[in-house]
């Protein structure tokens, strides 16, 4: 299944959001700054809501939900409006979840091992997190000569400072991020914000 979105954009601004409210208005944020892709995750109560509201309201950022976990996230987001999910690890569970689910799937590896079993099992696109911790860029430059055919989205701990690190590396086609869309602008409501941190990031990293 085609992983285009991991393309989009240089880094894939990771969310939580609680307030379907503030959906909209911060996916357009983000739209207006040049980010083309959003992982929203499945951390809030009214996470789903925020997701139907995005799908619905700004179909030109791609809808990925992130933080799935078991085989019911993997439907409910995928009713949602999810054109792609994410989980920080994969389990049994999620990995035959996502195989009827239609929409193409990132797992999460902090290992060799775990990235080669899922390069078995197909997956040949990863999520490295959480990536600062778990070894950093220097992590993911050993992987790139034993392991040549697989892809990474590293994911934690990482700013505008430390992702032309990951991006210079033949093995990563994104970042994620929590940094364009910090907790305070959301609360505030501050799309501006978020728009000049969008703009910023693809004019620095693209
Ligand atoms: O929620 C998930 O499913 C995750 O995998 C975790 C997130 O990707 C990281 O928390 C983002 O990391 P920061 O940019 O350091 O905030």
């Amino acid at each position: 299944m085609t992983t285009d979105f991991l393309t989009l954009s240089p880094v894939i601004p990771v969310v939580v959001l609680d307030d379907p409210d503030a959906a909209a208005p911060l996916a357009r944020a983000l739209v207006d700054g040049g980010i083309r892709v959003i992982e929203l995750t499945l951390r809030t109560p009214r996470a789903l809501d925020c997701a139907r509201v995005i799908a619905e309201e700004v179909p030109e950022i791609v809808l990925g939900i992130g933080t799935v976990r078991s085989s019911a996230d993997v439907e409910a987001s995928v009713a949602a409006g999810a054109r792609f999910l994410v989980s920080p690890g994969s389990t049994p569970g999620v990995l035959s979840a996502v195989a009827d689910a239609g929409v193409p799937f990132l797992p999460g590896v902090a290992s060799v091992t775990e990235a080669m079993v899922l390069a078995e099992a197909g997956f040949l696109d990863l999520k490295f997190f959480p990536a600062q911790q778990a070894g950093g860029a220097p992590f993911l430059a050993a992987l790139s000569s034993p392991l040549p055919d697989l892809r990474f989205c590293p994911t934690g701990g990482i700013g505008i400072d430390t992702a032309p690190d990951y991006l210079a590396l033949p093995n990563v086609a994104c970042v994620g991020g929590s940094w364009l869309t910090p907790k305070d602008a959301i609360a505030a409501g501050d799309w501006d914000r978020v728009t000049s941190l969008a703009r910023e990031a693809v004019a620095e990293l693209a």
